[in-house]
């Protein structure tokens, strides 16, 4: 049975008891339900790259809109971060912050899946229907 390194839970015990260190609720995927999501992790849903890997829009069997970040193997980060990033995130609710949706640690993956965020939506909610001035970067209020 592996082990987290982090929290030094095993690592079944944490996904299959569908629960993250933290304590949310953090619903466990199977690669195949994530790879369906994404068409195969296809170049065409992926949304972004970061430090931790590439990211992917994908869209779940219940027609749930999400982003999966996948931990590329040549990523600096490892499966530490891996579990850093679920600890800290999976306690965290809030409306101006993505939510960790899922993960999944199967075999050699180790993928998070969050809520997704449209482009400019994070703008929107944090400005709301604020105007910008046309000629200058003032706001209209
Ligand atoms: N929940 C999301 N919804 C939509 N797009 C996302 C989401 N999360 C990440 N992205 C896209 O993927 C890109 C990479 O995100 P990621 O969180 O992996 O890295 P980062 O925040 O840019 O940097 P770091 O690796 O330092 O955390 C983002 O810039 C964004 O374009």
């Amino acid at each position: 049975m592996a082990c987290c390194l982090m929290c030094r839970k095993d690592i079944e015990q944490t996904i299959e008891g569908e629960e993250a260190p933290g304590g949310n609720k953090v619903k466990a995927f199977s690669y195949s339900e994530l790879r369906k999501a994404t068409h195969d992790f296809s170049g065409a849903n992926k949304v972004g790259e970061g430090g931790f890997g590439s990211v992917f829009r994908g869209r779940l069997k219940d027609g749930t809109i999400v982003a999966v970040k996948v931990l590329s193997a040549h990523s600096k980060q490892g499966i530490r971060e891996f579990f850093t990033e679920l600890t800290a995130i999976s306690d965290i609710v809030h409306e101006n912050l993505i939510t960790l949706v899922g993960c999944c640690a199967e075999g050699p993956h180790r993928i998070l899946v969050y809520n997704y965020l449209e482009n400019n939506s994070l703008a929107h909610t944090l400005l709301g229907d604020i105007l910008f001035c046309p000629m200058c970067p003032l706001l209209i209020i």
